[in-house]
């Protein structure tokens, strides 16, 4: 059954504003719907794939839709449905219009110019070819251009793998092992998973392969204290606390109330009574000088460009500035300094980021090792062996779509060297003398 032509003008409307890049094109679909109760589901899911179509082919659909005759803003509506649900599902389609949007989807994309074929702001692209060759940097592109799968983590505190691939295929739900991730599925559909028992129960949580990568490597065991510093609303956390056994201390810091009241229920449903959390002002709030030099690891979250995300967040590549990235890298190198006092002698402190910009990884790694003498790098290469994960790689992880099949995420690791034994220190006192816990 062909869509009705009123999905044309809405579709339009909300991609109108998306384009004016003031929100987040998630954030803006949302209100969009939540205006539009009428809107059913087939009819939604055809809006924002036709949107999120637009996005990430925005360089070669405007170029199209500026040629030759009609409005620029129906021309590039219709080719995102177009893209998306096919354009003979489309209602409202004049004949001269579905033989434009026919031409336009037979061009072969590969003998275009590379910077149009790779669908990123040239400033992006640029330094995609400088940091990968422009082979990689076009296949990258590529990969952050079409939408990612749906993984899902096990809750190992409820189930395991079997026993939920064993569930999921009731409903049915086709699911298969991740290849790193030892708790990980990928399903390839979409489905809605909010409704099911599984999900209810706090079996699974959606999350990301590479981002469940990222939890294991910081290696946490039971009983001991461990900081989530940049906490959000916790997709690692709840990870960390199951791969703790429930056991010990997690204190989940962010300086985001609103992140962290996100993290309430996603606890709530995991079971999980260890995590802690704790909203800091800023990474030298006085909350975690308490805990300095007492932590057994630290993962610093750090918040980034997450160009790592474009095949979830297609946006993100038109609204984020060239400039913004320098300043990204400073303020990177300032929460890793802060959320390093915490560790004690012979912990760890992994400083991670989905992006896969050096400005953001190499650099802020390499500028904490120079000013951190008490640190040194413990090669990822070691680490993954440590947690027996099957993935090759040398000082650093690098996890990339077109390689991995995931996000695009980085990750260091650091210990502490042991501390030199000195005269016992007064009990946790900051500087008002409170010697209160942090949560
Ligand atoms: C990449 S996100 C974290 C995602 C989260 N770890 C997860 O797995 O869902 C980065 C987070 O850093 C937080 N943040 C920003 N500045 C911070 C600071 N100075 N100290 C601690 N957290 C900060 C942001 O509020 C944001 O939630």
């Amino acid at each position: 059954m062909r869509l009705p032509p009123a999905i044309l003008a809405s579709t339009e409307e909300v991609l109108r504003e998306i384009l004016r890049f003031t929100a987040p094109a998630d954030s803006t679909l949302s209100r969009y719907f939540k205006d539009h109760p009428r809107l059913g589901g087939r009819e939604r899911g055809a809006i924002a794939e036709g949107v999120y179509c637009v996005l990430r082919n925005r360089a070669f659909f405007t170029d199209q839709s500026e040629a030759g005759s009609g409005a620029t803003m129906r021309r590039l509506t219709l080719l995102g449905l177009a893209d998306a649900v096919g354009a003979d599902a489309l209602g409202g389609v004049t004949p001269e219009e579905l033989e434009w949007i026919e031409r336009v989807m037979q061009i072969d994309r590969k003998l275009m110019h590379k910077s149009m074929r790779s669908n990123m702001p040239k400033w992006l692209f640029e330094k995609l070819v400088a940091q990968f060759g422009e082979e990689d940097a076009l296949a990258l592109a590529d990969a952050l251009n079409t939408p990612a799968p749906l993984d899902l983590r096990v809750n190992s505190m409820k189930t395991g793998r079997d026993e939920v691939i064993a569930e999921l295929a009731q409903a049915p739900i086709v699911a298969e092992p991740t290849p790193y991730a030892p708790l990980g599925l990928r399903v390839l559909r979409k489905p809605q998973l909010q409704n099911l028992p599984l999900f209810k129960s706090g079996a699974i949580e959606v999350q990301d392969e590479g981002s469940q990568v990222l939890a294991q490597i910081l290696g946490a065991k039971r009983g001991e204290m461990v900081v989530d510093f940049c906490a959000g609303a916790g997709g690692k956390t709840l990870a960390l606390g199951a791969l703790m056994r429930n056991t010990g201390r997690l204190y989940a810091f962010d300086v985001s109330e609103k992140r962290l009241a996100k993290l309430k229920p996603r606890l709530a449903r995991s079971g999980l009574s260890n995590v802690h959390p704790v909203q800091i002002a800023h990474e030298r709030d006085a909350k975690i000088k308490r805990l300095a030099g007492k932590i057994d690891r630290v993962l610093v979250d750090a918040p980034c460009s997450g160009m790592g995300t474009l095949r979830r967040n297609p946006d993100v590549k038109w609204r984020q500035a060239e400039g913004a990235i320098a300043e990204m890298h400073d303020k990177q190198v300032a929460i890793l300094a802060g959320a390093a006092r915490l560790v004690k002698g012979g912990g760890r402190l992994v400083y991670a980021t989905c992006s896969f910009l050096n400005e953001e990884n190499d650099d802020v790694a390499a500028d904490f090792l120079a000013n951190h003498p008490d640190f040194e790098l413990v090669p990822m290469s070691k680490v993954l062996a440590e947690q027996k994960i099957a993935l090759e790689m040398g000082d650093y992880l690098k996890l990339l779509p077109h390689k991995h099949q995931t996000d695009g995420f980085f990750a260091a690791v650091f210990e502490r060297k042991p501390m030199p034994k000195k005269a016992k220190p007064a009990p946790d006192a900051d500087e008002n003398g409170d010697a209160d816990s942090a949560d």
